[in-house]
């Protein structure tokens, strides 16, 4: 598509959001004019669960359009064809990553395995903004990287670019970034409660406990036998014990944010849902700190963000409550007996823990409000 020429055919789309209205959201203040749909938008892997979640989110957009969408072994298929949720949409078909016309495209969100998406990330105009949703740009140490994923990092120098996308913390150097390594689904729903309080110095960085659960969408939709519905429905399980690939992402977050070295205990659980994440974190008070303190400050902190949200005293955060939806719901509770305070925070594993997540800091890239084509409620029941 010539965007010159396309761009002069259309209406230009006057944006402001309009869901959510605190007088001091900083995107609030943007008024932003574009012609609708001019940002060409690619979407590799577009036949996996978050590709797919993209293309979803994009039905809304005002300005990305897609242009090119890819497959490994479904390429030459239509995504109707593959998603027949997404059977409505008019959508190029998709094809291979090698036959893929990136003239053609503005911004990738590349939705592809671990360890696949470096040389692939290589290969691409120069040019291009990319939100990379695979675990491969998050580890700054490219040590740690071999250490956990297994096989030496193939793209150190754009290891060394790519700017760690969990949003609310990382907002003003991913504005400016043309790589964005969008955070995993755990760490984020763990680092957004986590991070202030342990900045504050409200919470120790010592003998954090993190038990979470995840659906098994997050395991991605190739077939594997440990997902099948017989493994996974009528009961839940733990997997990775003290070893999860996710557990450097989070220390890494959190070591940061203390200015020393942080380690967690963490389990993850498979539950029979197919989406939605929950983190339970147990935690120690600073001295002198209140649980109250810690409601408090995660208020204060979080007040001006239209996507993080501190439920009411005594609230419980459902997984349901989030479901389809960009938000995190997160709260404090006392444990009178230990003297701890738990931590509950949930997301929608495909939405803020990856494909929501990924067209926030793709907005920001972009430099339009960050809630464009995001500001619809959460699915219920
Ligand atoms: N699922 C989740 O909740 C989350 C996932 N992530 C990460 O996002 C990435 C995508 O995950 P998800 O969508 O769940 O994965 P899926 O397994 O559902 O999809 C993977 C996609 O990549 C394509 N693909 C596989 N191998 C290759 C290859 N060698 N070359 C080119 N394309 C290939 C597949 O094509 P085909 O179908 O044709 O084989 C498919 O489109 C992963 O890195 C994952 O870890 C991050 C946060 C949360
Ligand atoms: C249920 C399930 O299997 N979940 C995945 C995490 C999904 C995710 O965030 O993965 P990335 O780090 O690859 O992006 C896992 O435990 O490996």
């Amino acid at each position: 598509m010539d965007r010159a020429k396309s761009s002069k055919a259309r209406k230009v789309c006057v944006c402001k959001s309009v869901a959510f209205t605190p007088q001091s959201l900083q995107y609030e203040k943007t008024k932003v004019q574009m012609p609708e749909k001019s940002v060409r938008i690619g979407v590799l892997g577009a036949s996996g669960y978050t590709g797919s979640e993209i293309v979803r989110l994009l039905a809304n957009h005002p300005y990305f359009g897609i242009t090119v969408l890819t497959a490994d072994r479904k390429a030459g298929q239509s995504i109707g064809s593959v998603f027949p949720h997404l059977a409505t949409q008019h959508l190029p078909d998709m094809i291979a990553v090698n036959d893929a016309d990136f003239s053609n495209v503005d911004a990738v969100f590349c939705c592809l395995p671990h360890g696949t998406t470096q040389e692939i990330i290589k290969a691409l105009p120069k040019g291009l903004k990319i939100v990379d949703l695979s675990a491969d740009f998050r580890l700054r140490d490219i040590d740690d990287y071999e250490k956990w994923y297994g096989q030496p990092h193939r793209a150190p120098e754009l290891q060394r670019e790519a700017v760690y996308g969990l949003t609310e913390i990382y907002r003003t150097d991913i504005k400016d970034a043309r790589l964005v390594a969008n955070p995993g689904c755990y760490p984020t729903s763990i680092q957004l409660p986590l991070v202030p309080l342990i900045k504050a110095n409200l919470i120790r960085s010592e003998n954090i406990i993190i038990d979470a659960k995840s659906g098994v969408s997050g395991a991605g939709r190739g077939a594997k036998e440990a997902n099948l519905y017989t493994e996974i429905a009528e009961g839940i399980h733990s997997y990775g014990i003290t070893g999860h690939r996710h557990v450097p992402e989070i220390e890494q977050g959190l070591a940061e944010a203390a200015n020393s070295k942080v380690t967690v205990s963490f389990t993850p659980h498979l539950m029979p849902m197919s989406r939605g994440m929950q983190s339970s974190i147990y935690v120690e008070l600073a001295p002198g700190a209140s649980v109250e303190d810690l409601r408090q400050h995660l208020k204060v902190f979080y007040e001006n963000e239209e996507f993080v949200v501190l439920g009411k005293e005594k609230e419980v955060p459902h997984t349901r409550h989030v479901r389809g939806s960009n938000y995190c719901i997160m709260n404090v509770f006392p444990d009178r007996i230990t003297g701890r305070a738990i931590i509950l925070s949930v997301i929608d594993n495909l939405v803020k823990g990856a494909s929501g997540q990924a067209l926030q800091n793709l907005n920001l890239m972009m430099g339009i409000p960050e809630n464009t084509g995001l500001t619809y409620l959460p699915l219920f029941p």
